[in-house]
């Protein structure tokens, strides 16, 4: 399903968890900061819309996308962070790097989600071109960042279920 048919910023929101407590890392990409910097307003904007406390945020940089992997672990690693949002733009250009870039990322943020057992979301847009991109921060299709704030917050209350018979 593409995000044609399915507005990024449009999710049910039934049975979320409180995350008042809950610590937050945002990571963002430098590359393409006209659409990162969307994508970071649509993620705080959606943590602290749905009870996360401005305090408990911590935004931090990296050069481009490749590096979210690398920057995820280091917030991931943290006992007090619970989940970690990595957000970035990737444009298509004339060679396959794009490619590289895209594949490297989104199976580190896998890696370090599974190496820390927390939430690390893949919050990066692929695009072809930057039409696409904005489309996708706030345009015509939502912001991935939206939906990448809801996937965190989502996946610490699949988390909280599973381990509540653990205290
Ligand atoms: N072309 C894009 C990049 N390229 C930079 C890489 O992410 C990386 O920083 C570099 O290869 C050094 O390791 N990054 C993006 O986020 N978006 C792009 O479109
Ligand atoms: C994703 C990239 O790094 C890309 O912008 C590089 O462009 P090109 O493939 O034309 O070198």
């Amino acid at each position: 399903m593409s995000s044609a048919d399915k507005n990024l910023s449009v999710f049910n929101t039934a049975g979320l968890p409180d995350i008042s407590s809950k610590k937050f890392a945002i990571l963002v990409a430098e590359w393409n900061s006209e659409v990162t910097e969307k994508l970071f307003a649509g993620a705080y904007d959606t943590l602290i819309q749905y009870g996360a406390m401005p305090q408990n945020i911590e935004r931090g940089n990296v050069p481009g996308s490749f590096e979210l992997t690398t920057g995820s672990q280091w917030y991931a690693e943290r006992k007090d962070i619970d989940a970690v949002i990595a957000l970035g733009v990737v444009i298509q250009g004339e060679t396959k790097h794009n490619d590289y870039i895209n594949h490297a990322v989104a199976q580190g943020l896998t890696n370090v989600s599974i190496k820390t057992s927390k939430p690390v979301i893949f919050g990066v847009l692929t695009p072809n071109n930057m039409e696409q991109a904005l489309e996708r921060a706030g345009g015509m299709h939502g912001n991935k960042g939206d939906e990448a704030a809801m996937t965190a917050i989502k996946m610490l209350g699949l988390r909280g279920e599973i381990f509540k018979s653990q205290g």
